[in-house]
């Protein structure tokens, strides 16, 4: 496994990114040690469950160069580290409540010479700047998540497809989007494995949603 997973279902990746995403392994293995931001037993399979789940977003959205992506709640740096690597050329933010986790987000972008990577330790809500996408996993119900954005989207349109919300989920989501105008992708689609059986990428559009 590691980065010939990736490679699989990224065959596009240059040298460089492999050589990034292979050393994600020692990188969060020591600083792992030291700040738990990935539980014991997902270590085991860092490449599948968080590198590759965080990649599902680009299945789903090819961020053009010079977009400005917010990753919202990002822990240890998911999805926005794996994001940042794949699409070099887009600038990424990650925020986190939590200083110790932007630590560990600082000290393996440096790891791996990431230089569009912007960790800001600090609450979503109380963040000014603007973006044009806004990506996350596992941190609140989306209700909840479109009332943190209220009024944090760009105008200008990178994509043919808008501004937006790209959010990993998993499950039944019947009930948390009830009345939500969005599109469901299913991983399963795009990544073979259980895993990926009930992983999805749900995607607001900024259209659909007062911001
Ligand atoms: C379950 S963890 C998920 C971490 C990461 N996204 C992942 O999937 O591995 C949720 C994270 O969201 C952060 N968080 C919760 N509410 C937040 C807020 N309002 N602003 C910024 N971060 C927040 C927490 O500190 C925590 O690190």
């Amino acid at each position: 496994m590691s980065t010939s997973l990736l490679l699989k279902y990224f065959p596009d990746l240059t040298e460089n990114q492999i050589q990034q995403f292979s050393k994600l392994q020692n990188l969060y293995g020591e600083w792992n040690e030291k700040i738990n931001v990935i539980s014991r037993k997902d270590m085991e399979s860092l490449y599948e469950k968080h590198i590759l789940h965080s990649l599902g977003i680009a299945k789903v959205m090819e961020f053009a160069p010079g977009t400005r992506v917010l990753d919202i709640g990002t822990g240890g740096g998911f999805p926005g580290i794996p994001l940042a690597i794949l699409f070099p050329e887009v600038e990424f933010t990650l925020i986190d409540s939590i200083g110790k986790k932007i630590s560990v987000v600082n000290a393996v972008a440096e790891g791996v010479g990431l230089k569009n990577v912007t960790a800001i330790h600090g609450r979503a809500e109380k963040l000014k700047e603007k973006f044009h996408f806004v990506v996350s996993r596992a941190v609140t119900q989306m209700p909840e998540f479109l009332r943190w954005l209220k009024g944090k989207f760009d105008k200008e349109q990178f994509n043919p497809k808008h501004n937006g919300i790209l959010y990993l989920k998993g499950g039944d989501l019947a009930e948390e989007l009830a009345g939500i105008k969005c599109e469901i992708y299913n991983l399963k689609n795009y990544f073979e494995g259980e895993f990926f059986d009930t992983k999805k990428v749900v995607y607001v559009s900024k259209g659909n949603f007062n911001s």
